[in-house]
């Protein structure tokens, strides 16, 4: 076990948006959390990487509680490329994915020669070697993601919480992402809207639905016809693609 949800819930004004969610990331694998609009991904992510405290259930990394671990411990172990963005930085680039270094070093400790190594790798890693001196507030949405993808590798963490990390991706970055993602072999959850892309590089899918988790398991075993019929309203015909993984051809509304 490495991070886990046990009975996690969440409600707002009497409406639960995380309804006693139990799940439970095994060490390496890339676990996909789908489930449509406003079904509570990021909410539950949320509770995962310690913005959302829950008001039920417990949230595990390894045997502590998430949320009784000093801020700065959970961030050695944990990293986050999430939705809500910190406003517009005005920094640059190489500024931001060293932010990624903070966990490790001590207050007002200065960068070292090797902190300067892993922003210089972790910029390659998403194809952003170039652009270290530009400043972040210019990039275009896809590249801004990209560098938060390299600060949260330059944590240097063995868990990565991703919420819809191919938002603003083109195709290429897309499979770059996913790609570099199976590559790492980290611990992963993922929040992801295109289950194409699910089916093909995630080890197992959780399904949400109204805050509650409705299937998990292999991709070909969440996503089946019936059940994306009734959670998403959408007929879909499924097959096998060339590669082995299930396809989804999803039919006119
Ligand atoms: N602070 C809040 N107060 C009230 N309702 C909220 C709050 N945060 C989220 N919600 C509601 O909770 C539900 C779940 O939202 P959440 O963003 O977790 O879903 P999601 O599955 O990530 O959606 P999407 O796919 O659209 O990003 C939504 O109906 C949303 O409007």
């Amino acid at each position: 076990m490495t991070l886990a949800a046990q009975d996690v819930s969440y409600a707002v004004e009497g409406r639960a948006l995380i309804d006693r969610v139990t799940l439970e990331l095994r060490p390496g694998e890339f676990l996909g959390l789908v489930g449509p609009n406003g079904s509570g991904k990021s909410s539950l992510l949320r509770t995962l990487y310690r913005v959302l405290k829950p008001q039920g259930g417990v949230v595990r990394l390894d045997r502590s509680d998430l949320w009784a671990l000093p801020a700065r411990h959970a961030a050695q172990r944990l990293a986050v490329v999430a939705q809500e963005r910190m406003g517009e930085f005005d920094f640059t680039v190489a500024e931001i994915v060293m932010m990624g270094r903070t966990p490790h070093k001590r207050d007002f400790e200065p960068e070292t020669d090797e902190d300067r190594r892993i922003v210089r790798t972790s910029l390659a890693e998403v194809g952003m070697a170039g652009m270290a001196e530009r400043a972040f507030m210019t990039l275009s949405g896809g590249e801004k993601q990209r560098v938060l993808m390299a600060r949260a590798l330059a944590q240097g963490t063995d868990v990565l919480i991703l919420d819809e990390p191919t938002n603003h991706l083109d195709i290429r970055y897309q499979l770059e992402l996913m790609g570099l993602v199976k590559r790492l072999g980290l611990t992963t959850l993922a929040a992801l809207h295109d289950l194409n892309l699910a089916a093909q590089y995630c080890d197992r899918l959780v399904m949400l639905e109204a805050g509650k988790v409705v299937a998990a398991g292999a991709p070909q075993e969440v996503l089946t016809a019936e059940r994306i019929r009734e959670v998403y309203g959408v007929d879909v015909r499924i097959g096998r693609t060339a590669s082995g993984h299930i396809g989804l051809e999803f039919l006119p509304l």
